[in-house]
């Protein structure tokens, strides 16, 4: 019997002998890449913090102490550990357990993450609260290197800095972010972790103030003054020591004795502490280890081959972006892409690779791209920012403050836009055609197809007379096979009927057209293609000449454009609606077909609903 089998929560763990951890670190790597090849998930992020997570549950205690995964990705050794083994195969599946820390999922999530860089800010506000109802709990927050190029991260640091109680900070750091890791911190960290002279004269400070017994708080203090003169007497202030941090690192992330050892050490330091652990992104699995990114977020694979097992072979938005940028940039030289650390996702590496100077990756820092973007265009550029809809309302302001306000002509490429499947309520796209509606001066357009999608992007990249959003689905969708020229604004009339009149965007409209083609009905169908400026003249012409109105969006049902066609109808007469969007609720995970099952928005629903609305 395997140690794994006879574990199942942290006190399980706190029996192990070191040897024994290790011989179960290998079972966990087992487990994870059954499990993940059958379900899919973020592999190689949690196949790189098996020991660091062992080393957790070892000298902690959750859920009294709080530990808090930053992005979450990395979460799954942890719930394998912390009651959740037994269900580990129902992960990101419609009614099983999310890919992220959910707190209703168990007591063990001390706070639900899916965005990055929120770890710092988390911990900081758990430490604060227990002081101030005079607890005893520790507080951990393990951030990794990529996580650390979000903004969001200096705020919680520099605010931490100078606290004065119990703080614990990880710092995972496997030189990569989904891709390689970029940025002046990341040349930092790369710096600290290969300076061998750094290292040796550190360790040498470290072990020699780790001989003095640390006895009474008066000698703890003073213990802790040499330590600091020592440190800078020898490396004058890592970045960490400047913003207030003790700093402890690199550490090897893979040897759970020095670990536990680290842990133990600073425990009990009642101020901030950050331990720099070195870790291995995809460790254990040969394909991850040589292909991290690769491994970075994985549908169902081939373990032995390590290929995808994805049976989509027509090309996604995100590809689509990629490779009709590149053209695109051939012929117009002001053209620039942006991206906040998801070139791969974005569909955005070809066109690194092809126009190095005009690409550029500014970590996950959405905020910055879409401020960075502006002053670009206000100097004559024509910046495409790719980001996936759930990350881009970070940058809200930033769109409002710095693009729209001085009507820039920055394109937004909203990736997966709408609900996004098995990562669930992080990160659905649900909200962006509310956010982005109500911004002056935006232009904002939604392709049925990637074809139509290539079509706006045209028409973007020589757009001068303002800002432009485009928000497009994750993976592809069904061609429709015909398409009006782009005007601005101009809806598309896919179909002219009688019964019924049937307005919708994006990927519900070839949904739409099939059904009515395939039952021979007698509706219109209107391709909206503009959310703004929306066409009022023709939504009213159209309102005005049927009796029942549809509405189908993938966008929630408040701010979306279904309120918007309202409001234009409730100036006209009264007409029947049926309005079908995502509620006004947090939508869970799932494939996005039982998702829009359980919304009532796929094809069979549908289906019932145009059949319903024109025979009664
Ligand atoms: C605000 C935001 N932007 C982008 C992402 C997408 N994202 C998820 S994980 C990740 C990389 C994180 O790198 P790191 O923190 O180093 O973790 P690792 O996977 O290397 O362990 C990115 C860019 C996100 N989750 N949140
Ligand atoms: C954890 C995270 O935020 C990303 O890894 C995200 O899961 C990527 O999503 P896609 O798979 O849609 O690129
Ligand atoms: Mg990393």
């Amino acid at each position: 019997m395997g140690i794994l089998e006879k574990v199942n929560y942290p006190e399980d763990i706190k029996r192990l002998s070191i040897s024994e951890l290790y011989e179960l670190a290998e079972e966990i790597r087992e487990f994870l890449l059954y499990n993940i090849a059958n379900t899919g998930g973020h592999l190689a992020a949690n196949l790189g913090v098996v020991e660091l997570t062992l080393a957790l549950l070892k000298v902690f205690d959750p859920p009294k102490d709080k530990i808090v995964w930053d992005v979450g990705h990395q979460c799954y050794v942890y719930k394998i550990l912390t009651g959740r083994k037994q269900k580990f195969n129902t992960l990101r599946k419609f009614g099983g357990l999310s890919g992220f820390p959910k707190s209703k999922e168990s007591i063990y999530d001390s706070f639900d993450t899916g965005h990055s860089s929120t770890s710092i800010s988390v911990a900081l506000g758990f430490a604060v609260a227990r002081d101030l109802k005079n607890e005893d709990y520790d507080v951990i927050a393990v951030i990794g290197d990529g996580a650390l190029t979000g903004g969001l991260a200096y705020e919680g640091l520099n605010n931490a800095g100078r606290y004065n109680g119990k703080l614990l900070v990880i710092l995972n750091d496997n030189d990569m972010s989904i891709s390689k890791n970029v940025g002046a911190i990341a040349k930092y960290l790369s710096k600290v972790r290969t300076k061998p002279r750094y290292f040796k004269l550190k360790k040498a400070a470290d072990s020699l103030v780790e001989g003095i017994p640390i006895v009474g708080k008066n000698l703890s203090k003073f213990v802790r003054k040499v330590k600091g003169s020592l440190k800078y007497f020898f490396f004058p202030g890592t970045l960490f020591e400047a913003l207030g941090f003790e700093y402890y690192g690199p550490i090897d992330g893979h040897d759970i004795e020095r670990l536990c050892e680290v842990f133990k050490s600073v425990k009990d330091f009642e101020r901030p502490v950050l331990v720099h652990v070195v870790t291995q992104k995809g460790k254990g699995y040969e394909h991850a280890e040589r292909f991290p990114e690769k491994f970075h977020g994985v549908p169902p694979f081939d373990i032995e081959t390590g290929n995808h097992l994805s049976d989509n072979t027509s090309k996604t938005f995100s590809e689509v972006l990629g490779d009709k940028l590149c053209e695109l940039a051939k012929r117009n030289p002001k053209i620039l892409a942006i991206t906040a650390a998801m070139p791969d996702g974005t569909g955005l590496s070809r066109f690194a690779k092809m126009y190095p100077q005009r690409f550029f990756d500014v970590g996950i820092a959405e905020e910055h791209a879409v401020t960075f973007a502006g002053a670009l265009a206000k100097e004559g550029f024509k910046p495409f920012v790719a980001i996936y809809s759930t990350f881009l309302q970070r940058a809200f302001d930033q769109i409002i403050h710095d693009v729209c306000l001085q009507n820039l002509n920055v394109v937004f490429c909203v990736d997966r836009a709408g609900l996004v499947g098995e990562d669930g309520e992080t990160h659905h796209g649900s909200f962006d055609i509310s956010y982005l509606s109500l911004i002056p001066n935006l232009t904002l357009m939604v392709p049925k197809d990637t074809k139509e999608f290539e079509m706006m992007l045209e028409f973007a990249a020589f757009y001068q007379d303002g800002p432009i959003a485009i928000r497009y689905p994750r993976g592809s969708c069904k061609q429709v096979g015909l398409y009006d020229e782009i005007k601005l604004s101009e809806p598309e009339i896919l179909k002219e009927g009688v019964n019924l009149a049937i307005f919708s965007i994006g990927r519900h409209v070839s949904m739409l057209y099939d059904i009515i083609s395939k039952n021979k009905l007698d509706a219109t169908l209107v391709n909206v293609r503009f959310i703004k400026p929306l066409n009022t003249k023709i939504i009213k012409r159209i309102v005005n000449t049927h009796k029942k109105i549809l509405i189908v969006e993938d966008n929630s049902i408040i701010g979306g454009l279904g309120e918007k066609i309202k409001s234009i109808i409730a100036e006209e007469k009264s007409v029947e609606i049926k309005h079908i969007a995502i509620p006004d609720r947090f939508i869970p995970h799932g494939s996005i077909f039982q998702l829009y099952s359980m919304l009532g928005m796929d094809r069979e629903n549908l289906t019932k609903i145009v059949m319903e609305l024109i025979e009664s």
